[in-house]
């Protein structure tokens, strides 16, 4: 493939159009102002914002744990299994406007039974939205439940035996909510279980927290993939380490300039990480929250780092198939429809 031959100005237009997976999207981080207000008035459940406008005013993250009170409270308006449908399928809508035909969706039971929501509703309403959208929009999906890593090994352990009778729903677990304080260790055996259950286990690890998190996450757990990861550069020995064994980084550019990771994209270390070699990929993390769906953090990524090209493009969509958890056979397939439209575009 020549990729030089794509002229910088219509690289906006093929990151839009390149098919790509988005492997790290917490489905509560999808909730928009407008439908958390609607459900608050369809439950009943009282809100601390005045008004959309008030409540995006508050959108003004300092760290981690700021964001997370209000992600929290915005998830406090999920009660019925028709909310948590509603909220997955307009995923669904915005994810075929990018182009996503694949998604490998986060969610957070703990936020939900622990204000007497049934597993059930939860993890049904999410099904029923993904079984829609594979039918109507042609998009594959899989459901990855998190634990909360501010909560005890114990409530993870209750979490997934509530979730098993739904085993067949779900295809990993991860590990999210406040990283500092809380390292992947401190779930070494809840992990192990549900390995030995045949599930995949992810972990978020090295986006406020240290790169010893990451070792952790990849010695202890054994996860299969790092989510963010960004602080690997830390440690150039964990670097290497990460590129050899090509653990893939699920990296959310949007979100890490909102949580105050890095001072704005154009000091984002992606670029960095691709050079070193690393299985990087381009996601949203939390789209209501941070200013944009998956297209929105490649668009603007790319505009504020000159380096990255149409072969960085290129590269990002075809990571994010290889770091999916789906047959080798669907990952080949859509490689193709890859190169297809690159080589539409002149390369
Ligand atoms: O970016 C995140 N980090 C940790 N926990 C989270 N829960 C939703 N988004 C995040
Ligand atoms: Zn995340």
């Amino acid at each position: 493939m020549n990729f030089d031959a794509i002229p910088r100005q219509q690289l906006p237009a093929l990151l839009r159009t390149m098919p790509k997976a988005e492997l790290h999207l917490h489905i509560e981080g999808s909730l928009e102002p407008e439908l958390i207000f609607r459900l608050a008035a369809r439950n009943g459940v009282a809100l601390p914002y005045a008004s959309v406008e008030a409540l995006r005013a508050a959108y003004a993250f300092t760290d981690l744990q700021s964001f997370l009170d209000i992600y929290y409270a915005g998830a406090s308006v999920l009660i019925e299994e028709t909310d948590f449908f509603e909220m997955t399928w307009a995923y669904f809508q915005r994810a075929a406007a990018d182009n996503v035909v694949h998604a490998e969706i986060f969610f957070d039971p703990q936020t939900h039974t622990a204000r007497g929501v049934p597993m059930e509703k939860v993890i049904l309403g999410l099904h029923h939205a993904a079984e829609r959208a594979h039918q109507e929009l042609r998009i594959s999906s899989r459901l990855i439940l998190c634990f909360l890593r501010h909560l005890s090994e114990d409530e993870a352990f209750a979490t997934l035996e509530g979730a098993l009778p739904y085993r067949r729903h779900f295809i990993g677990v991860g590990l999210d909510s406040s990283e500092r304080g809380h390292p992947p260790e401190k779930f070494s055996r809840v992990f192990a279980r549900c390995r030995e259950l045949g599930l995949e286990v992810v972990a978020h690890a090295g986006e406020e927290g240290p790169p010893a998190y990451i070792r952790t996450a990849l010695d202890d757990l054994q996860v299969r993939r790092i989510d963010h990861g960004v602080r690997c550069t830390e440690d150039p020995t964990l670097v290497e380490r990460l590129a050899r064994e090509r653990v893939p980084l699920t990296v959310c550019p949007l979100s890490n300039v909102k949580l105050c990771v890095f001072p704005n994209l154009a000091h984002h270390n992606l670029p960095a990480l691709l050079d070193a070699g690393l299985c990087v990929t381009v996601n949203s993390d939390d789209p209501a929250y941070f200013g944009g769906y998956v297209n929105q953090n490649y668009l603007e990524l790319f505009a504020a780092q000159p380096g990255l090209g149409a072969r960085e493009a290129w590269q990002l969509a075809a990571n994010s198939f290889e770091a999916s958890f789906v047959a080798d056979a669907t990952k080949a397939a859509w490689r193709l429809q890859l190169d297809a439209v690159f080589r539409a575009a002149g390369a």
